[in-house]
């Protein structure tokens, strides 16, 4: 039995994260942390992961990025593997959390779900052909209006996906309204928009002289992501330091 400690359990995805973990007989949450108080779980929820003394084997947290330096100092501390989902993390945390990793097991990823993490290999292959022969790329996400970040953490993972892929390095263009110029061949356009209750979808598009191929992932409901979270906790639970992420969980 996997104990968990769910880091934004009255968020929407803490949400799910409990609702799945109720019917699953190998995973348990111990202790919840939200910032916000609402009364909506069986297990004791703490406004601030320093108060909680509960015994654990994984932190999964879907919180704020503000939250995030104070949960990773708290999980070094402890020697407490983590599964960090929350997005929207500046540059100076993605050094922490390498840092974190130094101490303590950290599963970062952006998107916990099959569809994207194979997305990020398919692209590789296509990046490696197509760049090249000068098709351009650009990267569309769309979510629902009460996202707080943008572009969203995958469209980022998607664009570094191909960047990593390739020889040259390609410059991020987030937004083109203050220019008047033509587009570099050496960049890739991340796009975000926001609106009702979408899910999550991304499309990557690479444009070419007389050709467009395009790749899109479609999220249908937040399961899919809770589903690959709860597949991460359990591999991570008693893991060593380190970095790992779902290409570590998922078969691809
Ligand atoms: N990696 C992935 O597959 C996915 C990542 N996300 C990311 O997860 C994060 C959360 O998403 P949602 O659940 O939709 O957001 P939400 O806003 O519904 O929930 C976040 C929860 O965190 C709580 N919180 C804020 N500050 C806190 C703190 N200091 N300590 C503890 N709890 C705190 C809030 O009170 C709230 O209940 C976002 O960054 C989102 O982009 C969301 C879906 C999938
Ligand atoms: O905030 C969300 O909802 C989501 N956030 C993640 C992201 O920023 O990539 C993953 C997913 O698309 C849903």
């Amino acid at each position: 039995m996997v104990k968990v400690i769910m880091h934004g359990c009255n968020g929407k995805m803490g949400q799910v994260i409990t609702r799945m973990a109720a019917s699953d007989p190998e995973l348990k949450i111990v202790a919840g942390v939200d910032a916000r108080a609402q009364a909506l779980n069986d297990y004791p929820v703490f406004g601030d992961i320093s108060d909680c003394d509960a015994e654990a084997d994984v932190v999964i947290d879907f919180s704020n990025a503000a939250a995030v330096d104070h949960l990773l100092d708290w999980c070094q501390e402890k020697q407490m593997p983590v599964v960090l989902c929350t997005t929207g993390l500046s540059e100076e945390q993605l050094k922490k959390v390498e840092d974190a990793a130094k101490r303590t097991a950290v599963l970062k990823s952006a998107n916990m779900s099959l569809g994207v993490n194979l997305l990020m290999k398919l692209l590789q292959d296509a990046a490696k052909v197509l760049a090249p022969e000068g098709f351009d790329m650009e990267i569309v996400e769309r979510h629902h209006n009460q996202k707080v970040d943008a572009p969203s953490g995958t469209a980022i993972a998607l664009a570094d996906a191909l960047n990593g892929a390739l020889e040259e390095d390609y410059e991020y263009v987030y937004d083109r309204s203050g220019q008047r110029k033509k587009r570099d061949s050496h960049e890739i356009g991340i796009s975000a928009v926001r609106g009702g209750t979408i899910v999550g979808e991304h499309e990557v598009i690479f444009a070419g002289e007389d050709e467009v191929i395009e790749f899109k992932h479609t999220a249908y409901s937040k399961a899919l992501f809770a589903k690959g979270a709860v597949a991460a906790a359990k591999f991570l639970a008693g893991k060593g330091p380190g970095r790992y992420d779902m290409s570590d969980v998922i078969q691809l």
